[in-house]
């Protein structure tokens, strides 16, 4: 490590005596992200955790999801905090800052297709830096989907080369030899990475919470040479300077070429691609009628779907999440009026094709519900 930087971490170890830390949770769509946020919700005792959580989407359901009953959650819907240094995150952490109560740890959640360093960018370089301290950037990896992750996305890449601590979770799901070619994989984007295995994101704590692994040399440079003077362009020059780094890599290299020509800022508000379609009810769904939809309609480019379901068959609230080609639905109750929620997440959607046929997967109304004709 050169000189300048550890006085550069020296400054800023000493100019944040205060500072709170910070944990990015990253990773792709569905890898278990939330599933790791509620762990830490549920374990880190005694301290006073605030989160935030940015949603892919445009119906909140992680919110729904996430395990907290304190008024420490703050939602970023619209809009990914991914795609700049973004001033809409910086007020929303200042905002949580200013609470009365002290704040001993924060935790971001980023959507599924974020990149992390403009999200550790917007720690690093603009005020936030005098009152927080990035302590790490958590990736999850979906162990059962994981190349398809790599392959359809620029972001799935970033996540991994960026990650300081990387969960190889749902190991559940794969065999122990699998899960051996995928560190291997996983080494040849990031060599030397710290990979924990994991089932349910059930990590210990102490590996990946104020475990100071963050490099804030690698950032700051980075923000040095390109981020002054195109401030809204660093996500494209990170893309560029990260290329270099992986070309030996043939995956990694044609999608990251692929990106280099087409990339622009506003592209990548559409986020390599993925689109998500929302819906709303509060009609019951017929249960035979969607998991038709489920078994035989459900396209592939569907990659990602969550919702909260209400069944006409069930008095219970459902809990549906789908990753890759898998789905579960789970039981819990119902704390306020059942409704429907759902969110389907892919790349090259037909929209209208997909509401019509989940349009119909809506019970009739029946006359004893007491609800009109249409009425969503
Ligand atoms: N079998 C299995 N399922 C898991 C594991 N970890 C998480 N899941 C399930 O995977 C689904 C997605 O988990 P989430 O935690 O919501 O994933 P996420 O990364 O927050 O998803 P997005 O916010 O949509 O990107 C849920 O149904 C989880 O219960 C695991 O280790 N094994």
């Amino acid at each position: 490590m050169s000189s300048t930087i550890s006085s550069v971490e020296a400054k800023i170890t000493e100019s944040t005596p205060a500072a709170i830390p910070v944990t990015i949770i990253t990773g792709f769509l569905g890898s278990g992200k939330t599933t790791l946020l509620n762990h830490i919700l549920t374990n880190q005792q005694g301290l006073k955790t605030a989160v935030l959580v940015n949603e892919f989407g445009e119906i909140g359901i992680d919110n729904e999801l996430i395990v907290t009953t304190e008024d420490n959650m703050v939602e970023l819907n619209n809009g990914c905090i991914c795609c700049t240094i973004n001033s809409d995150l910086v007020a929303a952490v200042s905002k949580i800052l200013q609470r009365p109560e002290k704040l001993d740890y924060l935790v971001v959640e980023t959507t599924g297709l974020a990149d992390p360093y403009p999200v550790a960018l917007t720690f690093l370089a603009t005020d936030l830096r005098d009152v927080t301290r990035l302590d790490s950037i958590v990736t999850v990896v979906d162990a059962a989907n994981y190349s398809l992750d790599l392959f359809n996305s620029e972001a799935a890449h970033n996540q991994i080369a960026y990650g300081d601590v990387i969960l190889l979770n749902k190991a559940d799901l794969v065999d122990e030899g699998d899960l051996d070619l995928l560190e291997v994989k996983i080494r040849d984007v990031k060599e030397g990475a710290r990979i924990l295995r994991t089932t349910n994101s059930q990590v210990p704590l102490p590996l990946i919470l104020s475990v100071g692994l963050f490099e804030s040399d690698r950032y700051l440079e980075a923000g040095e040479n390109q981020h002054e003077a195109h401030q809204h362009e660093e996500h494209h020059h990170h893309h560029e300077a990260h290329h270099h780094e992986h070309d030996e890599h043939d995956e990694a290299h044609h999608h990251h070429e692929h990106h280099e020509h087409h990339h622009h800022h506003s592209d990548h508000l559409e986020n390599d691609g993925f689109v998500s379609i929302s819906f709303q009810s509060d009609r019951p769904l017929a249960i035979r009628k969607f998991q038709h939809f489920l078994d035989n309609q459900l396209p592939p480019n569907v990659f990602r779907a969550k919702g909260i379901l209400w069944f006409d068959e069930s008095p219970k609230r459902h809990i549906f999440h789908l990753c890759g080609r898998r789905f579960t639905i789970d039981d819990s109750e119902w704390e306020n009026a059942p409704k429907n929620q759902l969110v389907l997440i892919g790349q090259d959607l037909d929209e209208e094709k997909l509401r019509s046929q989940i349009e119909k997967c809506f019970c009739l109304p029946s006359t004893n519900r007491g609800k009109g004709f249409g009425k969503k």
